[in-house]
């Protein structure tokens, strides 16, 4: 009966347990998980550990909260207390494991001696003493208390005793209105000791723990290990792994960058963060960064065997960024980006983890790891076409007056560390260039599934990339050295060399320069000119008017007007007419800056691949060349900015976000077009960033696209950053999504189970 009900306790585990890392989760014990507990106890006293009712496993989305408090309370007693107990009963899963506990407060000077403590009388020795408690998929109640397990640890259990300990980081309650100053600081260790009435259902309790993925850190009984150190023949207490199904502990290589967040990634990572790895069993190597670079030669050359659960990543987004892209500059790329990544924020920027993972502190950072499950996130590829270069990214690219903030504030690292985007950005706000770029964009829609073959690029950009070898990374610390030509490495984007061709990588996201390519250059010439803004076109200019712009919105899907419905159209109107009042003017209402530079369009002359010529060739009038068969959409002038991002980008100073719309796993990427230029206009734009309103703007324009292509201007200057990384942008880039994703270690805290 007993046993049966372990089987049968067992399965119901299995189902529970979210798809975690398969690997992470191998069982100690040769059977795995398919076994039941090979300890099977009677049922003893009052106190005796319950079998789960027949109404268990309890589903609580077939229950109603009332109903599963209900359900509880008549069959254990157990009062949930504390307010929000429809909250906390959500929380609560289906039930493992009921029976009594006798919670010890005391602090105890024996915790490592294995004395099994008797309580003193009227402590535990009577029935009276201990509450019901009770073990779920999600928390551990007992008497009017919660401990969620996302918040657990680990178990501490000295085999043959009563009692064992769980160590937990629950999140500190403060008191509102300080919630807000203990952002990064919210969590700490509690360890939280009880006493089961017998030893039997001690090792019950840490069994449950153990089934629930909880790591168990199992110690020899202190009489039996002298024993044994004395006489070989002396029984000993069985092996912790024959009892407890523990998962086996994860074997990671950690990457640590001694620079990061002004040097104080050390501290957090040796202070706060490896006692939590270390109780929850991780077997870690940790390796420091000795330069720039090291990161990416690390992941590139490690041996896989020897970190089979995963690189952990301490510091900012350069480190990660440094480690995605040395693995996938292993000859083995699929391999490479297969490896999880976890990330312990630690540097001045870090909001991969905090936007996807939705966590910004350390601790929290380290629960998700520990607490396991992967996060599957797109990586994005900027390719340099000129030169075959290729960088990849998890968060953001980004041109024009950022990158140049970017720039700028390597100078201020030492003396203002994270401050010194500030700093740079102030000054650089000062005396602004204008920028101006072309760019070429796919808009995200059904068919661009059938247009695009993801397979066929990723295919093609891996064995190129392996075969020509990727970019040295770059960081903000060595800028200098990539902008200036003389110190360039042989594998910056602009020093490769390269055909000047379009990559196949580039053709494959084109299907118009890929048939160019493969000699079937005719031109299936469509009746209606769907897209205005041509680049092709040899009226110049566009858009020009209010009116012309107004009519653009008719058109569907293909253009930036269409897609500001991610934004508000409505405000939209009503700021554009605003903001010729106060701002230098929306760009269709004067003349756009771009207009004023003189013969811009035969200098800046739009060379999309093949297509001129192949135009040229047909005698074809060029205004008349539609371009909706491929949905490009190219459109030219000023930007203040163009940032192309691959989720919504979080930033760590404010809880709003660049790209409100972008997932991070949705194969699409949001790019974000700041018109125009000026120092007012860019001022309004990150005022209305800070407030959430940034997309209102009527010079900003959010698509969600597959491909973007951006060359800059004749007379522009600017980088292009990739995940906080500068490379200089001389000539035409093409950023896309690979079909593969790479795995984060951990999910949102709260959606482990
Ligand atoms: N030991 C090292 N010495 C100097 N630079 C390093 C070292 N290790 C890594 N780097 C570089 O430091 C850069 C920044 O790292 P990271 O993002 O982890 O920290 P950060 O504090 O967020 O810094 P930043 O804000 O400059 O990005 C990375 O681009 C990386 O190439």
């Amino acid at each position: 009966m007993q046993k049966s009900w372990s089987l049968s306790r067992a399965s119901n585990l299995r189902v529970a347990v979210p798809q975690q890392s398969l690997r992470r989760m191998g069982l100690c014990s040769p059977g795995g998980g398919q076994h039941a507990s090979p300890v099977v106890f009677p049922e003893k006293r009052g106190s005796k550990v319950k079998t789960p009712s027949s109404k268990q496993p309890v589903n609580p989305t077939s229950m109603t909260n009332d109903d599963l408090l209900k359900s509880k309370n008549d069959e254990h007693g157990i009062d949930i207390i504390g307010g929000g107990g429809d909250e906390k009963s959500d929380l609560l899963g289906y039930v493992v494991l009921t029976g009594k506990l006798f919670p010890d407060k005391r602090k105890r000077s024996d915790e490592n001696h294995g004395k099994d403590r008797r309580p003193s009388s009227g402590e535990a020795t009577t029935h009276e003493s201990f509450v019901d408690a009770k073990l779920t998929s999600k928390a551990l109640v007992w008497g009017s208390n919660f401990l969620a397990l996302d918040d657990a640890i680990s178990v501490t259990y000295i085999t043959g005793l009563r009692y064992f300990t769980v160590h937990a980081y629950p999140e500190k309650r403060a008191s509102c209105g300080f919630s807000y100053f203990m952002k990064g600081q919210k969590r700490s260790r509690k360890d939280f000791r009880f006493v089961a009435p017998s030893k039997e259902e001690a090792v019950h309790w840490v069994g449950g723990f153990a089934d629930l993925q909880c790591y168990v850190n199992c110690l020899p009984h202190p009489v039996s290990s002298k024993k044994q150190a004395s006489s070989e023949l002396l029984p000993v207490d069985p092996p912790p792994e024959l009892i407890f199904r523990c998962k086996n502990p994860p074997r990671m290589l950690v990457i640590l960058n001694p620079r990061s967040g002004r040097g104080r990634s050390s501290k957090v990572f040796y202070g706060i963060v490896e006692p939590i790895f270390k109780l929850a069993g991780f077997q870690l190597e940790v390796v420091k960064t000795t330069s720039a670079g090291h990161a990416k030669e690390l992941a590139s050359s490690v041996d896989f065997s020897t970190c089979p659960d995963g690189i952990i990543c301490v510091g900012g987004d350069g480190i990660i960024n440094e480690v995605l892209n040395g693995l996938l500059s292993r000859d083995n790329q699929k391999e490479g980006i297969s490896i999880p990544i976890g990330i312990i924020p630690a540097g001045s920027d870090n909001s991969l983890v905090w936007t996807v993972l939705g966590v910004r502190d350390p601790i929290s950072a380290a629960l998700a790891i520990v607490k396991g499950g992967l996060t599957a996130t797109d990586v994005f590829a900027v390719e340099w076409i000129q030169t075959g270069a290729i960088h990849f990214g998890m968060t953001v690219s980004y041109y024009g007056f950022v990158s140049d903030v970017l720039e700028l504030s390597e100078k201020y690292q030492k003396q203002f560390g994270p401050l010194r985007y500030f700093v740079a950005g102030f000054l650089k706000f000062l005396c602004m260039p204008k920028y101006s770029f072309e760019l070429e964009y796919l808009p995200a829609q059904k068919e661009d599934h059938e247009v695009v073959d993801m397979a066929d690029l990723y295919t093609d950009i891996m064995k190129r990339s392996s075969k020509e070898g990727l970019p040295k990374a770059s960081s903000l610390s060595s800028i200098d050295s990539i902008m200036t030509p003389s110190r360039m490495s042989v594998g910056d984007p602009d020093t490769s060399c390269g055909s000047a061709e379009p990559s196949e990588y580039v053709r494959g996201i084109d299907p118009k320069s890929k048939r160019l390519s493969s000699g079937r250059n005719h031109v299936n010439a469509e009746p209606e000119v769907i897209h205005p803004p041509n680049p092709l076109s040899t009226t110049p200019n566009w858009p020009r008017t209010r009116s012309k712009s107004r009519s653009e919105k008719g058109w569907s899907g293909l253009n930036t007007t269409s897609d500001r419905t991610w934004g508000n159209a409505a405000m939209n109107d009503r700021e554009d007419i605003s903001s010729t009042i106060s701002d230098p003017g929306p760009i269709w209402d004067t003349e756009p800056k771009w207009d004023s530079e003189p013969n811009w369009d035969v200098e800046n002359q739009i060379e999309l691949p093949g297509h001129a010529a192949d135009c040229l060739e047909a005698g074809i009038n060029k205004e008349l060349i539609p371009r909706y068969e491929e949905k490009w959409v190219a459109v030219k002038g000023q930007y203040l900015g163009i940032l192309v991002c691959n989720h919504a980008c979080r930033t760590v100073q404010s809880s709003h976000v660049v790209a409100p719309k972008a997932e991070h796993d949705d194969s699409c990427m949001d790019l974000l077009l700041v018109r125009g230029s000026g120092r007012w206009r860019l001022l309004r734009f990150f005022l209305r960033l800070q407030m959430g309103g940034h997309l209102e703007l009527p010079y900003v324009d959010y698509i969600k696209v597959k491909s973007v292509k951006i060359k800059p201007g004749k007379h522009c200057r600017s980088g292009c950053g990739i995940d906080g990384e500068l490379f200089p942008l001389n000539g035409q880039v093409v950023s896309s999504l690979l079909p593969e994703q790479c795995r984060l270690i951990g999910r949102t805290l709260g959606q482990h189970m």
